[in-house]
């Protein structure tokens, strides 16, 4: 898991070190090394031999497109750096100095007054230029520039700049440049992701110290591009840092979560997920929901729906167990449910309702999906096994007004948003979007970070809940063979693992929309 900072903890927690730096006369020491990390990644990416640089991880689990640049070499190449009144100025001056003295065409253009001057004396003597924004030459250099490094402003922007070279009717940057921003993007708000329309878009993002959150949440999302981190020893103060605002969990670990059948294992010992979804209105969902869960891998599916959407579910899942809606969750097919999931297509009807409470009233894990999040009650003790809740921003919205909650803005501040509903409800909260992040009762919040637009489908929602049920029921067949109950933490672990797989899962979906990412989920997991 990779551990995730608010960027003003970054900055809060950097400030000791760098005065200490001060203090003994060595001001540019984090500067250098950060700017050692910017070029490195710049080198690696042209195909040239890189600098030693020990201190840059590897990708960071975030799917982005990433653009490799063709041509090997930094001899010729034409970068070009915007560069601000701060550090992230000096990072930039200091990284184009390296590239230089390697034989690129540097070149800096001042988009403020202010600049670190010794950064600038430094790359005129690696035969860089620094160039004033406004004169003619800075908007040839930028209209010619194979690599843009963006940095105006870091973790010190207050709001967005004006950055020569985007307007309409003056030079442009070209569409084909490879941008790399330093830190952050300039001008997005490193905590949250805020950005106004101003800052610019990087395709790849050298960050420094730790990651920071505004880089996954919101705007920043899209805005980042590929990340990559640079570490910078003895920089951080942990003791400023404080805790992260989230962890975002790898691919592996995500996959290490889906349980294989031991070879003793029958379909009951292996879970069985007891599914009450789907009404004459909504049939689709629950069939979505069986495929996923199907595709995870259960012992056993017993599925309880009402009306017509029984024979389209029993036609469509002819391996499912399917029951009346009103026996659940006691009738016999339910007795040996180790998990449920309640909600895809449940409809709103006083008996879909009715019937979400009784199994809300259960003591088995229970993810808590679409219409059924309307019976959720705030509690102030967890019950004996948590529930795993799944609203998108606009359900959690609903939540808190029927529950009068002062929680926030789950589109604005979506970890203090899950915080605040998890520890209301105790409950883990699982909150979809572009970053799901994972919240649980005890405050700790994880994110899943693989997924990619094409998930923004009416269904797909139906697919991850499939997918996090049978995640529960295999996981709480296991438990109950080692003796133990799930707890909040395995619960919230498991969610986060249910949405990094559903991301994973539409990159190998044989088609569009929700339908086929059954499949694709297959395809991820193979025979289990
Ligand atoms: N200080 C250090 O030794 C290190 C700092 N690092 C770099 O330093 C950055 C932070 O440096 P700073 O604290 O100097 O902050 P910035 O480089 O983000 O710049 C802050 C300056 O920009 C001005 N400013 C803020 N918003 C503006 C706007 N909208 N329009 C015009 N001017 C604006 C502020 O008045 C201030 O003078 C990090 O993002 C990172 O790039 C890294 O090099 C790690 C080490
Ligand atoms: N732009 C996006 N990028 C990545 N994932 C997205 C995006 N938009 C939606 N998703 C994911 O798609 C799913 C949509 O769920 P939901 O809104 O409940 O849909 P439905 O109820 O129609 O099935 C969630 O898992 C969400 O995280």
């Amino acid at each position: 898991m990779l551990p995730v900072f608010l960027g003003s903890a970054v900055r809060a927690a950097e400030a000791p070190a760098i005065a200490a730096a001060a203090a003994a006369g060595d001001p540019e020491r984090y500067i250098a090394r950060a700017a050692h990390g910017l070029a490195s990644v710049i080198l690696r990416h042209l195909g040239a031999a890189g600098l030693p640089a020990p201190e840059v991880s590897g990708p960071v689990p975030v799917r982005r497109e990433v653009r490799v640049l063709g041509g090997a070499g930094v001899r010729g190449r034409r970068v070009v750096a915007w560069v601000g009144p701060g550090n992230n100025g000096a990072d930039g001056l200091h990284a184009l100095s390296l590239l230089a003295a390697r034989g690129a065409e540097a070149t800096a253009v001042l988009v403020t007054e202010r600049h670190h001057e010794p950064g600038a004396a430094r790359l005129r003597a690696a035969g860089g230029r620094v160039l004033p924004a406004s004169g003619p030459a800075a908007g040839r250099a930028l209209a010619r520039a194979e690599i843009l490094i963006d940095a105006a402003l870091g973790t010190g922007a207050n709001g967005g700049i004006d950055l020569p070279g985007l307007e309409a009717g003056r030079p442009r940057v070209p569409a084909s440049a490879w941008r790399i921003a330093c830190d952050v993007p300039s001008g997005l708000d490193a905590d949250h992701g805020e950005a106004d329309p101003s800052v610019p878009a990087a395709d790849t993002t050298v960050t420094f110290g730790e990651l920071k959150a505004g880089l996954l949440l919101g705007r920043g999302r899209s805005l980042a591009g590929e990340l990559r981190l640079v570490r910078l020893p003895g920089l951080l103060d942990p003791a400023l840092l404080g805790d992260p605002a989230f962890s975002v969990l790898s691919e592996r670990e995500a996959m290490d979560s889906v349980l294989s059948p031991r070879p003793e294992e029958h379909k009951y010992s292996r879970g069985v997920l007891g599914l009450v979804a789907g009404s004459p209105a909504y049939p689709g969902a629950a069939v979505l929901a069986a495929h996923a869960a199907l595709a995870t891998g259960v012992g056993m599916l017993s599925a309880f729906t009402r009306g017509t959407a029984r024979l389209t579910f029993s036609g469509a899942i002819p391996e499912a167990v399917v029951s009346r809606r009103e026996d659940a969750p006691d009738g016999a097919a339910a007795s040996r449910v180790n998990a449920w999931l309640v909600g895809p297509g449940l409809g709103d009807e006083p008996e879909d309702l009715d019937a979400a409470r009784r199994v809300l009233a259960t003591d088995a894990p229970v993810v808590v999906d679409a219409s059924a999040l309307a019976v959720v009650a705030p509690s102030a003790e967890p019950s004996p096994v948590p529930r795993l809740l799944t609203p998108h921003a606009g359900e959690l919205r609903a939540l808190a007004r029927r529950l009068g909650a002062d929680w926030p803005d789950p589109l604005t501040r979506p970890v203090a948003a899950a915080t605040a509903a998890a520890k209301a409800l105790c409950a883990v909260v699982l909150l979809k979007g572009s970053t799901t992040l994972v919240a649980a009762p005890d405050g700790g919040v994880l994110a899943a970070c693989s997924a990619g637009p094409e998930l923004a489908v009416a269904g797909s929602g139906d697919t991850l809940a499939g997918l996090l049920g049978a995640l529960l029921a295999t996981h709480a067949a296991r438990a109950a063979a080692e003796g133990r109950p799930l707890d909040a933490a395995e619960l919230q672990r498991l969610g986060a693992a249910g949405a990094v797989l559903h991301g994973l899962a539409a990159t190998r979906a044989p088609g569009r929309g929700a339908e086929p990412l059954a499949a694709g989920l297959r395809e991820l997991l193979g025979p289990r």
